[in-house]
């Protein structure tokens, strides 16, 4: 049997870094990948400003009981003028610092009455003033190429003025369900049938990934009926995974079907519990991985193999999440042959790790352990593993995004 890691980093050599790039208006910018590394256009703040609604003085005029004329009201977006010596300048959040001023007093410190402005508390040098360049400086690095854009990045980009960024083109998956007994939602289903649940499931898992589904299609399993299927997918997409249909039934025809279109594929027994069942596949010249059949194997295989893969092809610099630790909980000792990954959920106290619940349900077509999961508890396999050991967590909200 194939090792869990040496599947994983295999999967995620299958693939290439995206050679196309495209510009991209920051408005649609979220979840791409950068296709070039960014600089700072300029400091940020651009000029120093006020952090408060209040007055900017210069320090070295304030005494005692001193009393000083409203020389201006200066609000953000207007200019303000040079303070002169003895005065200070009304000034609002964001209002740009006059030219000689140092500080700024809160209004909530002050009394104002007839121009003069009257100081309750004693200021503080510098205060409240945000500094030119303080946040960014002009010419520092951004973001490295391969940065996946969320509203964080965005905004960033946004207040350095970039309108436009260059994103990688997207990437096009295909994916292929196979077997006759599966029918769409929303079909009339008969007795011998069950609805196809690893398409629709695949789609979205693929989305959260920023990825773009071209197609999702069903083939029967005749030879025909998966042949005219992997045309299509081969022809428009970057990346197939097919799902079911590659063990070792009577009617497990993807292999011959892809040989079929000169294509070779390579199966895998992967020591993992879910997902045994895995294969690597190229044909012209287009990568195809194969995943068991039973959703909840197709879903940790999905979360754990292919994904690596999908961020490689996405040009993304972070390929592997970081794996996080927990502590199980099992009334009795676990052991497994393979390399197991439970649904678990983890729950989260003030100190220490995560303790991690199994789904009593463990079974590659419990469908309901999955939503109610919030990642996989990975138990090393031939080892007794007890209540309370720490166990490597892979949380599903970092290795779907
Ligand atoms: N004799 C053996 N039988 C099986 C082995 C084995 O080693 N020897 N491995 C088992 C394991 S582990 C898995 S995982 C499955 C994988 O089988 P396949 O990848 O060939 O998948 P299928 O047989 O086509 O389907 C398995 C199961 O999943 C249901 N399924 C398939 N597609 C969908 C879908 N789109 N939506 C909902 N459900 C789906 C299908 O009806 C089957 O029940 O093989 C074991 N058997
Ligand atoms: O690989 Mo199977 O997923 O254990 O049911």
């Amino acid at each position: 049997m194939l090792d869990f890691d040496v599947a994983q980093s295999r999967l995620a050599a299958a693939g290439k870094p995206p050679s196309i790039t495209e510009a991209c208006s920051l408005n649609d910018a979220y979840g791409r990948v950068l296709g070039q590394t960014l600089f700072a256009t300029q400091d940020l703040p651009p000029a120093d400003n006020s952090a408060m609604d209040g007055y900017a003085l210069r320090y070295a005029d304030y005494a005692p009981e001193c009393v000083l004329p409203v020389q201006q009201r200066c609000y953000a977006g207007e200019l303000p003028e040079a303070l002169q010596a003895g005065k200070t300048i009304r000034l609002f959040t964001g209002s740009l610092m006059p030219e000689g001023a140092d500080t700024v007093v809160m209004q909530e410190d002050t009394v104002e009455a007839d121009n003069m402005l009257q100081f309750r508390h004693i200021p503080v040098r510098g205060a409240h003033v945000r500094l030119r360049g303080e946040d960014v400086r002009a010419g520092d690095q951004l973001f490295a190429k391969g940065t996946v854009l969320g509203a964080a990045q965005i905004a960033l980009l946004a207040s350095q003025g970039y309108a436009e960024v260059t994103v990688y083109a997207p990437l096009n998956i295909g994916i292929l369900t196979t077997g006759d007994e599966l029918v769409p939602a929303g079909q009339p289903r008969s007795e011998e049938q069950i609805y196809n649940a690893n398409g629709p499931m695949l789609a979205a898992l693929a989305q959260a990934m920023g990825v773009r589904v071209r197609h999702v299609l069903h083939a029967q399993d005749t030879m025909e009926s998966l042949e005219s299927a992997f045309s299509t997918l081969l022809a428009e997409c970057d990346l197939v995974l097919t799902v079911g249909g590659v063990s070792v039934g009577d009617k497990d025809l993807v292999k011959p079907a892809i040989e079929q279109l000169g294509g070779t594929l390579d199966l895998w027994r992967v020591c993992m519990k879910p997902g045994k069942p895995v294969a690597l596949a190229t044909a012209q010249e287009k990568t195809i991985v194969c995943l068991p059949g039973n959703p909840v194997s197709a879903f940790a295989v999905f979360t754990l193999l292919v994904t690596p893969l999908i961020r490689q092809m996405q040009g993304r610099s972070t390929i592997m999440p970081a794996v996080q630790y927990g502590r199980i909980v099992t009334p009795d000792p676990l052991y497994e042959k393979r390399e197991e990954f439970l649904r678990v959920q983890a729950a989260h106290d003030r100190a220490g790790l995560p303790a991690l619940t199994p789904h009593p349900q463990q079974g590659s077509g419990i469908m309901s352990s999955l939503p109610w999961a919030t990642g996989l508890a990975r138990i090393p396999p031939a080892t007794q593993v007890n209540d309370g050991d720490v166990v490597a967590y892979y949380d599903l909200q970092s290795w779907l995004a």
